[in-house]
């Protein structure tokens, strides 16, 4: 102690210094001696209060022998000599191997003029390492990822890997019931647990400690993955999504020499390994799943944490392919994260989506001597529209058009990933779109089924009411039209799965005036009017 309420704790080489916060502890740390010290492998800026909050837990590693301030004792603290930074600075190590071969590759063809050659073979020469990790809940997987990640654009090589986040539980930069994909060039910081892959970008000044991360989404609609409920539904999705991201990567990788030479690292859904994952005894699915990825992302490495029978498992599994399979260990200080806690870091991702990263609690704010900055909040903007000027849709909805809709003589065939369009007017609608997190999606023309018959063009009946001396327009369903009656689509099923231009949230469904009140991340005009629902809902709380 020093006097004031902050605290120093000497570490040891070699050592972690362990925190949990609760819900509304903030505490910031600062290196008060000369080697570098780091958190998920960035270096704490020296000198510098590093801001710690929302519900964090995480580990301070430092290297060699060093000394840390902390603002105030959090409620849970402790060090530990047992590290498993070293283990993720040795899978670098190797990684970084080959992304310096890769780009010497790249050099050579390009110095000795071999462009043309044996296309395929260069470039598979000139790609960096393609890292998937698996292993069971609370194991470390997203850790283990930030670390890699920040190794390596913390090289000075200038390396900007792919991260893929294909858990649609605890989505690593966007909302939950979402999968991405970024290329980030900067190390990306653990000041709360929000994004911890890296927030989208903002349109802040740069110069923060901001994750500003520029991202690409795909919305599944549910933040679960399993064989039953909502869960049931989304996985079919989530297996055309998982081709729909590669082939993003892909295109990436041809047109980014810099991305391509990085690799990627993917960071998988627990679910991925869980035996249960199938539909009947002895059903392997989640090997099917496991190869699905392998192959869409040309996956070279996969790392197991903690679970000697499932890296036996896939190197029996992916020998074949030329996948190289590591056992990874567990680190002690991984937290047992519960439904509660999750259902927190849920809820508070998708604030930061809409309102930037949470503010700098004030505690934080008036510390003496520098504090990291962090990015500064976004400026939500709230409007309403009319009903009719936002379609949105359903994937893989359990109810659909009624075959009266079809063509004479067509018979309905249920795809697992049909699109059914929401009818707000119908009553269990109103309920399920109160709250709702929507995905946009951008189509165009090319997107038009073209096996629908000509449309009925719908009526509406104009009425002018006056109230309280103003003229009000209202526009009322024709009489005997069924408002509860679901429209068949009329865009094909690929759009479920593709690419999300950005999210939105009903705050209200006014049904009697029969429009929609919407949150979005910015002002200005929505970029589609087409959009996808699951089950993924947000209620603003006060913090
Ligand atoms: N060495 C450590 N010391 C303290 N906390 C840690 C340590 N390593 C990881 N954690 C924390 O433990 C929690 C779980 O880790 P992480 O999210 O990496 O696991 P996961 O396997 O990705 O989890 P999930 O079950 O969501 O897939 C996180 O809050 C993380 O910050």
């Amino acid at each position: 102690m020093n006097g004031s309420t902050t605290v120093t704790y000497d570490l040891e080489a070699g050592m972690e210094w362990r925190f949990e916060l609760e819900q509304g502890e903030a505490i910031a740390v600062r290196v008060t001696s000369e080697e570098p010290i780091y958190i998920n492998y960035q270096e704490i800026p020296p000198n510098t209060w590093y801001p710690l909050y929302g519900d964090l837990r995480a580990a301070i590693w430092s290297p060699s022998p060093g000394q840390i301030e902390v603002s105030s004792a959090p409620s849970t603290a402790y060090t530990s000599l047992s590290s498993t930074f070293p283990f993720i600075l040795s899978v670098h190590l190797a990684l970084e191997r080959r992304r310096i071969l890769a780009k010497r590759n790249i050099n050579a063809r390009i110095d000795y003029g071999q462009d043309g050659q044996d296309e395929k073979v260069l470039s598979e020469q000139e790609r960096g390492p393609r890292v998937m990790v698996l292993g069971p809940a609370n194991s470390g997987k997203s850790t283990m990822i930030k670390g890699l990640l920040n190794l390596a654009v913390g090289s000075g090589m200038g390396w900007s890997p792919g991260v893929i986040g294909l858990d649609p539980g605890t989505s690593n930069h966007l909302v939950p019931g979402s999968v991405s994909l970024s290329s980030p060039t900067q190390a990306v910081p653990t000041h709360h647990p929000s994004h911890p892959l890296g927030s989208p970008p903002t349109t802040a000044a740069a110069m923060t400690l901001a994750s500003d991360v520029p991202t690409l989404g795909w919305f599944v609609g549910s933040s679960e993955m399993n064989t039953s409920g909502m869960g049931k539904m989304c996985f079919p999705l989530w297996r055309n999504v998982v081709d729909s991201m590669a082939a993003s990567w892909r295109l990436r990788c041809q047109t980014d020499e810099i991305v391509r030479t990085s690799g990627l690292l993917i960071d998988t859904p627990t679910a991925l390994i869980q035996p249960t994952l199938g539909a009947g005894k002895g059903d392997k699915t989640r090997h099917g799943l496991v190869l699905q990825i392998a192959a869409a992302f040309e996956v070279d490495v996969v790392i197991v944490i903690g679970h000697e029978k499932l890296t036996i498992e896939m190197q029996k599994l992916l020998s074949g392919y030329g996948v190289s399979v590591i056992s990874a260990p567990k680190s002690s200080g991984v937290v047992d994260l519960d439904d509660l806690y999750r259902s927190r870091i849920r809820a508070q991702q998708i604030k930061t989506y809409f309102y930037g990263e949470p503010a700098l609690p004030p505690t934080l704010i008036n510390l003496p001597g520098r504090v990291a900055a962090v990015e500064t909040g976004l400026h939500p903007y709230s409007f309403t529209i009319p009903w009719d000027e936002l379609e949105i849709y359903r994937v893989g909805e359990e109810s659909a058009a009624p075959s009266s809709a079809l063509p004479i003589g067509k018979q309905r065939i249920l795809s697992a990933t049909r699109l059914t369009r929401v009818n707000p007017a119908a009553s269990p609608n109103i309920h399920r779109l109160q709250n709702a997190i929507l995905g946009l999606v951008m189509v165009s023309d090319e997107d038009k089924r073209t096996d629908l018959p000509p449309r009925k063009v719908k009526e509406v009946k104009k009425e002018e009411t006056k109230q309280e001396g103003d003229v009000k327009e209202e526009v009322k369903a024709e009489e005997g039209d069924d408002d509860e009656e679901e429209e068949e689509p009329i865009w094909k099923e690929e759009i479920g799965w593709r690419e999300v231009c950005g999210f939105l949230t009903i705050t209200k469904v006014d049904t009697a005036k029969r429009k929609f009140e919407l949150l979005t991340p910015s002002p200005g005009k929505l970029p589609s009017r087409v959009a996808l629902v699951g089950s993924v809902e947000w209620i603003e709380v006060d913090d």
